[in-house]
């Protein structure tokens, strides 16, 4: 029986991939071998050590802290791309909301309670139309900052609405750059994305490298009368900076996700509660995918789509618990003192993988027979052995 500790509101369809009769399910539960959450913060929290594995179902881990959590064996998976097209539609929509009066032009409507006349109220609009006027998004510069799941989605749709888009990413990987429209132009740099773009949409994880990339000196670069989307992380910017850019009139509007109190109460900022991928089909994708890696790890010790071990997975060629998985600190000889250690107690190995990731390394071992309790003590015993597991 596995237990499977929940944060956050799950959806129910990601949580019945774990089968009640090998998996206890719920937000209180003692000695859980794995999370499964969403945005609430782990970073104050200590971790039990019964946790093995860590399921986000999102995208953002800068909720979790993985380098610890990486020190202990514990494995953090994200769901990739699995909310993608729900960011993607909200940031249109606030693309939309920017350019064009929307949100003041039904607040005036909303305004006129008193008015019993329908015709008279019809030529009041037609006289006070022209407040709310606002331009089009074809033929305007999308500069997208972070080309991953959610910046290329965005990227491609801004094409097919005949914006011209370009991009500035300079961790992108393969797998990125193939998935982006060939119309995408690249930016060397942010300063020059800045200068070029009418609209500008951050799509970065909230990381080291990442925080406050938008502050007071790039925000010099911005073309006046930009728009700037964040629904990525409130730390990629200083929201004082953003205001002193709004009150010098250089950013028109600042559209977010992440609210802070310095920026309420402005008309040139449309903030939302975080509700980017609040849809019924992102919360199922997330919590589906999240799900499936928790089951595949915890059952089979295969891992798909985490963010700090390897990418390992292995055809089960025994039977039930006579697989061996263990981590280690990515040092030279540990895998053949674990072998020896096999050896010594005449246990024969049938298959095996061994895959590493910067400090450390992961590996599963097939095995002839289960493995004794003084086995896996033994093999837990070998210097730089993080974490051992039979399943
Ligand atoms: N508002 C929401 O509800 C919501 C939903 C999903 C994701 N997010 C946020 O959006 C972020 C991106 O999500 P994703 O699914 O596209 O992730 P992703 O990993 O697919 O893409 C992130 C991209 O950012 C790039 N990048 C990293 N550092 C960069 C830098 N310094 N400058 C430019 N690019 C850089 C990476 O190379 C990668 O291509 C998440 O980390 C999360 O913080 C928010
Ligand atoms: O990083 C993410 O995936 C988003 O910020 C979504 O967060 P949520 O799951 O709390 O809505």
């Amino acid at each position: 029986m596995f237990k499977i500790k929940t944060y956050n509101k799950i959806s129910v369809n990601g949580l019945n991939r774990f089968g009640r009769d090998h998996y206890e399910v719920a937000s209180d539960i003692n000695e859980p071998d794995a999370y499964i959450l969403r945005s609430h913060k782990l970073h104050d929290e200590s971790l039990p050590a019964s946790v093995r594995a860590v399921a986000r179902a999102g995208a953002g881990v800068n909720n979790v802290p993985v380098a610890d959590y990486t020190k202990k064996g514990v494995v953090v998976f994200n769901t990739p791309g699995a909310n993608a097209n729900a960011v993607k539609e909200l940031v249109l929509a606030g693309m939309l909301l920017a350019s064009r009066g929307i949100i003041p032009g039904m607040n005036y409507v909303q305004t006129l309670t008193d008015m019993t006349d329908a015709d008279e109220m019809s030529k009041l609009l037609e006289k006070q139309k022209s407040n709310f006027a606002g331009s089009e998004l074809m033929g305007k510069t999308l500069g997208v900052v972070g080309l991953g799941a959610i910046g290329s989605l965005v990227a491609e749709t801004a094409l097919a609405l005949g914006m011209n888009v370009v991009g500035y990413d300079p961790a992108l990987s393969v797998e990125a750059a193939w998935r982006l429209p060939s119309q995408v132009s690249r930016a060397d740099n942010l300063q020059s994305l800045l200068s070029r773009s009418d609209f500008i949409s951050l799509h970065v994880p909230a990381i080291e490298a990442t925080k406050h990339l938008i502050n007071d000196e790039s925000l010099k670069s911005v073309k006046e009368g930009a728009v700037l989307l964040n629904f990525a992380r409130d730390a990629i910017v200083e929201p004082e900076a953003i205001v002193r850019s709004l009150e010098a009139k250089r950013l028109r509007q600042y559209v977010c996700d992440f609210p802070e109190p310095c920026l309420l109460s402005r008309d040139d900022v449309y903030a939302m509660p975080h509700i980017g991928a609040s849809t019924l089909e992102a919360e199922d994708n997330c919590a589906v995918m999240a799900a499936e890696q928790l089951k595949g790890y915890l059952e089979h010790g295969n891992i798909r789509n985490a963010v700090n071990f390897p990418e390992v997975s292995m055809e089960r060629t025994g039977e039930l618990g006579s697989r061996l998985t263990f981590c280690n600190e990515n040092v030279s000889g540990v895998l053949g003192h674990v072998l020896s250690v096999l050896a010594d107690h005449d246990i024969n190995v049938i298959d095996m993988v061994n895959k590493s990731r910067g400090e450390i390394a992961y590996n599963i071992i097939d095995l002839e027979q289960p493995p004794t309790e003084a086995v896996v003590q033994a093999v837990s015993s070998v210097e730089h052995v993080v974490s051992v597991r039979v399943v």
